[in-house]
């Protein structure tokens, strides 16, 4: 009795480091991007449609994080923020983790092969090599433009959702591309501002540390400020409405306080407060971008 209840609280503890090596939050954001560019598109797509796109989508972005977690295993033990990560902490071998990346990677790619089409399925692998290999081998250890160019991976989403749905590009996708493109900046670097010291221990040439604090404050109040503008872009093609274009102000005039505070009034947790406030900006953008075509669309 006493050996089972030790094998089955093993085999839970193992599952949720694999659970966490996909990082579960960011792939929820991004998934929830991934649907909003589905139920956009001027077809409307079945349940079926729905659920095997964003399977396949979910299963590679958690697949791209895997590999993520073994290719940064040396840099994830030097930081604070990262150091328990499981195949840092040799909890799951380096091995294991990419075995179970690729069957997660290679089966949401049948998915998408199969059942959505072979656009969806080949931007999204570009996507997953876009990040696990072209930012997390090459950019991340190179350039402080790292997650501005890497950006681009995580930008995606809604495109693929897009195309899954219509299997061809649209104007209308790739101006969620470039919101989610002008986002990341601030997003990163109001995070890489407080966990400063953690990038220089790990020697990753993040901005704060290559270009310091003050510069990397005064770019995040910029690239916000742009984000703003990029944010209009909707309303201005006549993509989205009213509801869409006063609630993306709200948020933008808040993103823009928060930015400000954090280059002219900061106090200690300032940039972590700014880069939280991110996540709520592009996960309720997206709500409103839904909710106001289907006020105006039904
Ligand atoms: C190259 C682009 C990006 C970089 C460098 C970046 C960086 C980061 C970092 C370092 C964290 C902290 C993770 C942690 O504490 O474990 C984080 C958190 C997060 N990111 Fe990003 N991110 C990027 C793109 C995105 C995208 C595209 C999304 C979603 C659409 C996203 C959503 C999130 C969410 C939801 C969290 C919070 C996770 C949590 O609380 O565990 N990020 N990001
Ligand atoms: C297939 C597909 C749609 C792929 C999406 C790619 C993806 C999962 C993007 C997320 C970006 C992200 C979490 C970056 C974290 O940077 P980091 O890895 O430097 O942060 P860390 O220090 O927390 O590991």
């Amino acid at each position: 009795m006493a050996r089972s209840a030790l094998f089955s609280t093993r085999w839970s503890l193992g599952c949720r480091d694999y659970f966490a090596l996909t990082k579960p939050k960011v792939v929820a954001l991004i998934l929830l991007t991934a649907v909003v560019g589905m139920l956009l598109t001027p077809t409307v797509p079945n349940l079926l449609q729905v659920f095997t796109a964003t399977l396949g989508i979910g299963m590679m972005a958690g697949g791209a994080a895997a590999i993520n977690h073994v290719l940064d295993r040396r840099i994830d033990i030097k930081m604070a923020r990262t150091h328990h990560r499981p195949v840092a902490q040799g909890r799951v071998q380096s091995g294991s983790a990419l075995a179970f990346a690729f069957v997660l990677s290679g089966v949401g790619l049948t998915i998408l092969l199969l059942w959505v089409n072979a656009l969806t399925a080949w931007l999204t692998l570009a996507s997953l090599l876009g990040y696990a290999v072209v930012y997390t081998v090459w950019l991340k250890r190179a350039t402080p433009q790292n997650i501005v160019i890497g950006g681009l991976a995580g930008a995606m989403p809604p495109l693929l959702g897009w195309t899954a749905v219509t299997g061809e590009f649209h104007g209308h996708a790739l101006l969620l591309v470039m919101i989610i493109f002008a986002w990341t900046p601030p997003h990163f670097w109001a995070l890489a501002i407080h966990r400063r010291d953690d990038y220089a221990k790990a020697g990753v040439p993040m901005l704060p540390v290559t270009h310091g604090i003050e510069f990397t404050k005064t770019c995040v109040l910029l690239y916000t400020l742009l984000l703003t503008l990029v944010c209009l872009l909707p309303w201005v093609v006549g993509m989205s409405g009213l509801l869409y274009l006063v609630g993306v102000s709200l948020l933008n005039l808040r993103f823009i306080q928060w930015a400000w505070r954090l280059k002219f009034r900061p106090s200690a947790q300032t940039a972590l407060q700014c880069f939280h406030f991110s996540i709520s900006h592009l996960m309720w953008l997206f709500v409103l971008l839904l909710a106001d075509h289907w006020i105006n669309y039904g």
